[in-house]
């Protein structure tokens, strides 16, 4: 017996995915765009020096998610550190094609 009542609609789980691809073209709209509070225009002002720092950390927090924290974790700190060579790239003019023509 459901009371005859309308049909509620099942709950949706939004989740927002975003490709590599994606992410690469919202950055680059970010560093040509600048908007305020944009930690990628923060990152890109702070320069390669900076950001390869970030980067080596970056890595380092991936391997001991992998090590000891789960896949979760470890999916998490990987799209960090792939945010964080995007941001790379686009501080050396590169851009995802010339990444790929190594793949
Ligand atoms: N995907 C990311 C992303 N991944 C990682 N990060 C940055 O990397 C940091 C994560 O580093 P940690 O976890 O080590 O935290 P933390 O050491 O406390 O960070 P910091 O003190 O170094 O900022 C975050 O604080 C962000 O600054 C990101 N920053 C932005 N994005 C996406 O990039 C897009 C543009 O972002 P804005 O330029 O900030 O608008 C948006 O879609 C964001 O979701």
């Amino acid at each position: 017996m459901d009371g005859g009542g309308p049909a509620r609609p099942a709950p949706v789980l939004l989740v927002h995915v975003k490709s590599f691809d994606q992410l690469y073209a919202e950055l680059a709209h970010k560093a040509a765009t600048r908007p305020a509070g944009s930690g990628t225009v923060a990152a890109l002002d702070a320069g390669v020096h900076t950001i390869g720092k970030k980067i080596v950390e970056e890595a380092a927090e991936v391997w001991m998610a992998a090590e000891y924290e789960g896949k979760d974790k470890t999916a998490e700190e990987i799209s960090q550190l792939l945010y964080h060579l995007q941001v790379l790239m686009l501080a050396t003019g590169l851009t995802p094609d010339d990444v790929y023509s190594y793949l």
